[in-house]
């Protein structure tokens, strides 16, 4: 692989992504996980660990794992253990974290994606179980921190990959792409403001061919723009470093949102700071091969899978559809559109253009989109059917959006969009508009293609627009020759 050198650095990038798993209750115990309820009334004594309590694994956390195992080629482990990671934080009454050290649940796997048409992969390391701790809140009282506890016990499915990352560019796709994946397998919700999908980047830089460089590891992303900026910043902040005599110190580093650089929080713990070790209140995970193919048998369709499919039974482009399969929603909409009016390029034409756009400029999502699939597929059919030409049909599409009229045909007359059917009055149109421009007329006979056109848009503008172009342009033809 060859890499862009920023000033003869190779950039190195490995991430860690918590996905807050979209179980309702939490990992261990049966406190609800749902966002926003007030400080401290979703924290019960299993998730701090009070004296006589004990942990009881939520199956659910363990099938959101065995899914993404799935959906990345991962092995599950039959048998994967529980440990405790200790240390001390005002949010982590417990004084430790049950996570997953040494046998994690799912090992391996790989995420694929484009950087532009460029086709990448980044190895996975592991993903393992873990709950999350408190959360501290300093911006709520003037002099004083406070400690809202209903985070804790949240279950996380921390995603580790190899640091197979050689730019920006290359980490962002990659988060996205496993944010995609996450999403449209069902197992998170998503949200990075609700710290949902968290990503840690762990970037270093290095001379190429050197071994590994020091690696700072920037916490907790929270937006894609924010990730870019970031890295962005780290890369230049390390190079900076290097190139002024100093060396870099592992440490675990913030980013600041309003400066767009990122400062160093503390030094980094190594693996055996934490003390780890098997947490005695907790068995063995077993997942029996019986379980993983009942979860295989209830697995969605997978965006790459079913973009291959889109091209295979709709002989669409690559590009189409890997665009419509950017979420779920939108490849469904496409889908029911394409099945509807038996034109799946127009159908996909629609929806990346039209659609898409105006959902961006609404900042809505597709469950909020205004014209229904039905409505679109009938529009489309309109098309085709040689009803309404593809101009005409951005004005029915507009009334559709903004509820000015919703039948395609009522809408189709009541704007007098429909086309010229009529043979004979387009030959008289066409007649009059040679007889007015024997200009165009004699340089068109001269081998000027501009000419026709010219004719061509006189015709179009006698007709106020309904005429069909690949018609006038026929019959026009015809009578020039
Ligand atoms: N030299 C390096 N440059 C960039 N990334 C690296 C480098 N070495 C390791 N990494 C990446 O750093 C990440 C390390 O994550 P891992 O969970 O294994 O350990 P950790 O960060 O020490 O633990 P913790 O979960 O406590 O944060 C991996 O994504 C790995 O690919
Ligand atoms: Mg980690
Ligand atoms: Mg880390």
């Amino acid at each position: 692989m060859t890499a862009k050198l920023i000033q003869g650095y190779e950039v190195v990038i490995g991430f860690e992504t918590h996905t807050q798993l979209a179980t309702n209750s939490k990992i261990f115990s049966r406190a609800s996980t749902a966002f926003g309820a007030e400080p401290n009334t979703q924290a019960c004594a299993v998730d701090l660990a009070l004296p006589g309590t004990l942990p009881v694994m939520n199956q659910q956390a363990v099938a959101c794992a065995i899914k993404l195992g799935l959906a990345l080629g991962s092995t599950i482990a039959p048998r994967s253990i529980f440990a405790r990671k200790n240390y001390f934080y005002p949010d982590l009454p417990k004084g430790y974290q049950i996570s997953q050290f040494e046998i994690p649940v799912v090992q391996g796997g790989e995420v694929s994606f484009y950087v532009g048409d460029k086709p990448h992969t980044v190895r996975l390391v592991r993903a393992h179980l873990e709950e999350d701790a408190g959360k501290s809140v300093h911006d709520q009282f003037p002099t004083e921190s406070g400690i809202d506890l209903n985070r804790a016990g949240t279950p996380l499915l921390e995603i580790v990959t190899e640091p197979d990352m050689r730019s920006t560019e290359e980490a962002v796709a990659y988060a996205k792409e496993l944010h995609k994946i996450v999403t449209w397998i069902g197992i998170c919700d998503g949200n990075m403001q609700e710290g949902s999908f968290r990503c840690d980047a762990n970037v270093s830089v290095r001379k190429p061919g050197a071994p590994l460089g020091t690696r700072r590891e920037i916490k907790n992303l929270n937006s894609f723009k924010n990730m870019q900026i970031a890295i962005d910043y780290e890369i230049r902040w390390q190079i900076d470093q290097i190139e002024d005599g100093y060396s870099i110190q592992q440490a675990t580093v913030l980013f600041n949102p309003d400066t767009g650089e990122t400062r160093a929080m503390r030094t980094k713990e190594d693996a055996a700071d934490y003390r780890y070790f098997p947490d005695p209140d907790l068995p063995p995970l077993v997942v029996a091969d019986s379980w993983v193919q009942e979860v295989k048998a209830a697995m969605p369709e997978l965006p790459r899978a079913m973009a291959a499919r889109f091209v295979e039974s709709y002989g669409l482009p690559e590009y189409d559809a890997t665009t419509l399969t950017q979420s779920q929603d939108m490849a469904a909409y496409f889908e029911r559109t394409a099945k509807a009016c038996g034109q799946a390029k127009l159908a996909s034409n629609w929806v990346m253009g039209e659609i898409s756009r105006r959902l961006n400029t609404e900042e809505i999502g597709m469950d909020a989109v205004k014209v229904t699939s039905e409505q679109l597929a009938a529009m489309i059919a309109r098309i085709s059917d040689g009803t309404i030409s593809n101009n005409a049909a951005k004005q029915v599409f507009e009334a559709l959006w903004t509820g000015e009229g919703s039948d395609i045909d009522a809408v189709i007359e009541a704007k007098g969009l429909k086309q010229m059917n009529d043979t004979g009055a387009l030959e008289a149109i066409i007649d009059e508009v040679i007889a007015a421009n024997p200009g165009n007329v004699e340089q068109y006979r001269a081998g000027k293609d501009k000419a026709f056109n010219a004719l061509v848009g006189q015709v179009m503008k006698a007709s106020k627009g309904k005429a069909n172009p690949a018609q006038v342009n026929e019959v026009l033809k015809a009578k020039l020759a």
